[in-house]
């Protein structure tokens, strides 16, 4: 079921269109991605979705409610991660979950949260002395603490060392399998890779793409390629050439280049073992998510 619809939208700022029909729709359950070069229209898409800024055209609905008019009601069902400059320095990590926590009618319990964000110890610190990365688990567990059905979080890992990072990678999982639908939008292709079930990759205010971050991957002309040098004679592209997935096999000399999509590599490498062909310096280069979005936009992140 979609928990999000959203159907041709449209958003100037004076003279200058920045969302010229995007559409998308996100699925309950899913942890949905949002990526796009710096001033694609992610935030303008994103806080359009939270009924923060008001459309030119076009339709929203989450939870079947429109944000622009059933604002107070989506609320309570809404979690949005707040900006680093959206809290005073002097509050207290537990003033500011207690204080969050008093906008819903049925809140988490904050000393769940701080447990679950791995905060317990800094209950009593001032956001102020908080670390980037403790200041950035604050804010997710801010956007949870309503016990909502869709959480909106952007740019989650930003200021974290690579540790932090896969340890809230693990618990944006967990948030997901409770049943929470995650907005993430992202800088990071490894994040997307790693958590996003479907990705839309925005530009210049339109969704060029759409898909898991495999298919993205799998939609490239570019195929995937494996290296190989024999090191005895053979046939390669009598061997290999009609396996599924091969595109092209080429031979210069004994150094031999298999060109294919999917999981060609297994079949490629399987069969060189059942015809006890032995091989050296295998490489595999596969295509990537960043060699997608550079083929969709034209720009690297
Ligand atoms: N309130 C505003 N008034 C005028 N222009 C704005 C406003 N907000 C955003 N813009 C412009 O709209 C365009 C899209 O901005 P937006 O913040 O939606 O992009 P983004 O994809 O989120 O970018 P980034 O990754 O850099 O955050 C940019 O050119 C930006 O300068």
């Amino acid at each position: 079921m979609a928990i999000i619809e959203v159907t041709d939208l449209r958003k100037s700022y004076g003279q200058l269109s920045v969302l010229e029909g995007v559409s998308f729709s996100v699925a309950e359950g899913e942890i949905f991605g949002i990526l796009g070069p710096n001033g694609a229209g992610k935030t303008t898409t994103v806080e359009c979705v939270e009924g923060l800024r008001k459309p030119d055209g076009g339709t929203i609905r989450v939870l079947g409610l429109d944000p622009a008019t059933d604002g107070r009601a989506l609320r309570e069902q809404v979690g949005v991660q707040l900006q680093h400059t959206q809290l005073p320095d002097t509050i207290k990590v537990w003033e500011a979950l207690d204080l969050y926590a008093a906008f819903y009618s049925r809140p988490r319990d904050w000393r769940e949260l701080l447990e679950q964000w791995g905060l317990a110890d800094k209950r009593n610190a001032r956001f102020g002395k908080l670390s980037g990365g403790q200041k950035q688990r604050l804010f997710i567990a801010l956007a949870l603490i309503g016990n909502p059905r869709v959480a909106f979080l952007d740019e989650l890992t930003t200021g974290l060392d690579p540790q932090a990072r896969r340890t809230t990678w693990e618990l944006i999982k967990q948030v997901r399998d409770s049943g929470v639908t995650v907005v993430l939008v992202s800088h990071f292709m490894d994040e997307v890779e790693e958590l996003c079930d479907r990705v839309a990759v925005v530009d210049r205010g339109r969704v060029v793409a759409l898909d898991t971050p495999a298919g993205l991957v799998d939609g490239l002309d570019a195929a995937h390629e494996i290296r190989f040098t024999l090191m005895a004679a053979c046939d390669p592209v009598a061997l290999l050439a009609d396996l599924p997935g091969v595109a092209e096999v080429t031979v210069t000399a004994d150094r031999v280049v298999v060109s294919g999509r999917g999981d060609f590599a297994t079949a490629v490498t399987a069969q060189l073992a059942r015809h006890h062909v032995l091989v050296s310096d295998l490489r595999i280069d596969k295509r990537t998510l960043d060699d997608a979005f550079v083929a969709l936009t034209g720009r690297s992140l």
